[in-house]
């Protein structure tokens, strides 16, 4: 496809790791995602479940890719899994690379409106529009359209969330390893939504999970949430888990909160439990 260029393959658990770039007209700039395609997607007969995964703060496409061993589950249960980047990336705007919360590697998934970061930073347009259009078309014949469920991590479980709520029946299945749950109310999202969105608090609301779901009017949806209980970012709430859970609560929205006993905010933690998150969208995308 005009626009997509394979920048890396690798053969793992049978299936193909690979990176591709492309040119993005939502942010203006070269961006990078990957594509995990399961043995089952070989000979491309077959239409295929996908999987978005969203990673967090200070990561590229290949944080997920190199340490969450997720391959295994996915070439398991037949399932493509798609990685964007977490920033728009070569842009350069005054002090978007003096802190690791804000700017670059840290696009909180969301359409920014206070310049100068509204003409690039536009995650949240680039993934539930740009990138889901161009994955549908230059891998038609092994994505099912009909089967697309999205994961993420920290500010990758805050953008997994809001695009889920925010553009219903878009994706069929959602869970998030510690996400950010309630950016309005904890120190990264302040920071981040006055940075992108600025002071007016109307704005802030529709880019927060806690307060999308209380207004949420989609197909009934599950949403799973995993926490480690001695993750230092949960620990000084910057999470928020239980916010969410009593919104979805007093909406009748189901949720899971799993706590995990010992667990921090790493790669160590997510590689533990990404099978069962694979199970748990599996068992929808496959219904
Ligand atoms: N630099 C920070 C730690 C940054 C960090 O923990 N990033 C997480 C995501 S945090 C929320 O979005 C991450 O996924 N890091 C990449 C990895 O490979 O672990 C600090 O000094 O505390």
């Amino acid at each position: 496809m005009e626009n997509l260029e394979q920048v890396s393959s690798n053969k793992i658990f049978g299936g193909q790791q690979r990176v591709y770039s492309h040119e993005s007209s939502e942010l203006k700039c070269k961006m990078n995602f990957s594509l995990y395609l399961p043995p089952q997607a070989e000979g491309g007969d077959v239409k295929l479940p996908v999987i978005y995964y969203l990673s967090g703060l200070t990561c590229t496409e290949q944080n997920f890719i190199t340490k969450s061993g997720f391959q295994r589950y996915a070439a398991e249960h037949g399932i493509i899994v798609i990685g964007p980047d977490t920033s728009p990336r070569g842009v350069k705007i005054d002090g978007d690379d003096e802190s690791w919360d804000f700017g670059v590697s840290a696009g909180f998934y969301l359409d920014a409106a206070k310049e100068p970061w509204s003409k690039n930073y536009r995650m949240g347009s680039y993934l539930n529009t740009e990138l889901y259009d161009l994955i549908l078309k230059a891998f038609s014949n092994v994505v099912d359209p009909d089967r697309i469920g999205i994961m993420g991590h920290s500010m990758g479980g805050h953008g997994a969330l809001v695009s889920t709520l925010r553009n219903p029946g878009q994706y069929k299945s959602v869970s998030a390893f510690a996400p950010i749950c309630n950016p309005t109310a904890c120190p990264w999202g302040v920071k981040a939504f006055n940075g992108y969105l600025g002071e007016d608090k109307a704005k802030w609301v529709e880019w927060d999970a806690t307060e999308l779901v209380k207004k949420y009017e989609g197909p009934p949806l599950t949403l799973l949430i995993d926490q480690g209980a001695a993750d230092k970012f949960y620990i000084e709430k910057q999470l928020l888990p239980e916010n969410l859970v009593e919104a979805c609560r007093s909406v009748g929205v189901p949720v899971i909160l799993n706590l995990r006993e010992g667990y921090d905010h790493s790669y160590y933690y997510i590689s533990s439990f990404i099978g069962e998150h694979f199970d748990f969208h599996a068992k929808i995308l496959k219904a």
